[in-house]
This record gives structure tokens, C-alpha cells and sequence, in this order.
């Protein structure tokens, strides 16, 4: 269980969002909805402990995350964290296979029988020996789907995961990052400007510079 308790962010005095309390569930995707630089990318990697939170906590199966020392952190950023960006970020100088391997390597863990699971699950059976550049968009996100998910985590960010895609990619992307965060039963905190995309959620969130509060429907 994903917990963010009065969570804020503030340049000097000015915050960009205040007062941030939400539970996510495992298994449960939420999307974070909002206006430009209302600071939705800036709320996920407070809660990825890539950015520092002003006040407030975020805690993940009861750890607190905001207050561990720095190494602990990176430990528990590997250990327990997958993200999925925009720009996919795969790695172009290895395979599609060694990508979705890098998480488990980061462990020290081998565990090829798993990257093929993972490669079969997310619909790139045969290709993992590919470079990323003989991919399309579609497939490299795929790959970062599959590289956020092979080692369990309890909690996936995704920010903007849609947002290079054409609309039947993103849609066919979205229902494979949904099918795969239910079924692993890992929290989803996604991000993200397309109300398709939010509908694949199972709740839908609006964040402000005072706080977070349901999304009303018809709204991106
Ligand atoms: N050093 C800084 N000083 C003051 N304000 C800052 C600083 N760095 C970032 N900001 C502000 O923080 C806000 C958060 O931006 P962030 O990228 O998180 O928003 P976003 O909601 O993800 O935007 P978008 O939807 O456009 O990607 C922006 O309004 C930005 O201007």
C-alpha cells in the first residue's frame, strides 16, 4: 500500500502543491490528472524519492520512504520501484532482452526464464535479441512496460506513458500496462494529460496547487 500523508512541495514560499493525502492500493491503478506545471511529474518523483518533498511523507508497505538515508533509498528504488516514462528511455546499446533484464541485474539476479515471461507477457515473444532501434514506439514501450514489471515491484510510476504514442497504440499500451499492474499486484500512480488513457484507471484524480481530489468525469 502506496501512502502519501500531507505531502508539499514548495520553491521559497510559493508551493507548487500542498496538503497531497492518498492511499493507493496493490493492484490498484490511479491516474493523476491536472493542469501544465501544476507539478504532477514533480509529485511522482517526490514519491520515487528522485526529488525531495518540503513536508509530509510517503510511506510504501509501511517504510518511509522520504526519510531513509540516500543509499537505502537507491536499495529501495530498485528493489521496489518500476517507471515508466514518456521518452520509453531503453537503453539503445542493449538487446530488447538485456533491457528488460537491467532491474534484475541491478539485484544481482539472473533469471532469464523470467525476462522471457515477462517479453511473452507483454506481447514481444522472439524479439528479445533485437536492438531497440529496429522497434517501433509502440514495441520500445512495451519493452519499458516489461522492464518496470520484471522484478515485482510493489509500486509503478508512469508519467506520460501514452504521450509519443498514436491514439490505438496508446489504448493498446495502456491495457497491457493495466492488465499487468492488476495482475502482478503492484499500485500504479500514472500521470497524464489523455482522458483515454485515465480511463483505464480504476480512480481518477485531480491534483492542485492546494491538494488532490477525485476527478470530475468529462474533464482531462
Ligand atoms: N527551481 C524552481 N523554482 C520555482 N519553480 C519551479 C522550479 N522548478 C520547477 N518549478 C515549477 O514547478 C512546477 C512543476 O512542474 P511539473 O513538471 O512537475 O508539472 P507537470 O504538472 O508535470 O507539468 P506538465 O503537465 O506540463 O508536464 C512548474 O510550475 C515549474 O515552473
Amino acid at each position: 500500500m502506496l501512502q502519501l500523508t500531507d505531502l508539499a512541495k514548495l520553491y521559497g514560499d510559493t508551493p507548487v502543491f500542498d496538503h497531497v493525502n492518498l492511499s493507493v492500493a496493490p493492484g490498484e491503478m490511479v491516474a493523476v490528472l491536472g493542469d501544465s506545471g501544476v507539478g504532477k511529474s514533480t509529485l511522482l518523483n517526490c514519491i520515487a524519492g528522485l526529488d525531495t518533498p518540503s513536508r509530509g511523507q510517503v510511506t510504501l508497505d509501511g517504510t518511509d520512504i522520504t526519510h531513509l538515508p540516500e543509499p537505502d533509498q537507491a536499495r529501495w528504488r530498485r528493489a521496489r520501484l518500476g517507471f515508466v516514462f514518456q521518452a520509453f528511455h531503453v537503453l539503445p546499446h542493449l538487446s530488447v532482452a538485456d533491457n528488460v533484464a537491467l532491474p534484475l541485474l541491478l539485484q544481482g539476479r539472473h533469471d532469464e526464464a523470467r525476462v522471457a515471461q515477462m517479453l511473452a507477457e507483454v506481447g514481444l515473444e522472439g524479439l528479445g535479441e533485437r536492438a531497440p532501434r529496429t522497434l517501433s514506439g509502440g514495441q520500445l514501450q512495451r519493452v519499458a512496460i516489461a522492464r518496470a514489471l520484471v522484478h515485482r515491484p510493489a509500486l509503478v510510476l508512469a508519467d506520460e506513458p501514452t504521450g509519443n504514442l498514436d491514439p490505438d497504440t496508446a489504448e493498446r499500451v495502456m491495457d497491457l500496462l493495466a492488465a499487468q499492474v492488476h495482475a502482478q499486484g503492484s499500485a500504479c500512480v500514472l500521470v497524464t494529460h489523455s482522458a483515454t488513457a485515465a480511463a483505464r484507471a480504476d480512480r481518477r484524480l485531480r491534483l492542485t496547487r492546494h491538494g488532490i481530489a477525485p476527478a470530475s468525469e468529462g474533464r482531462a
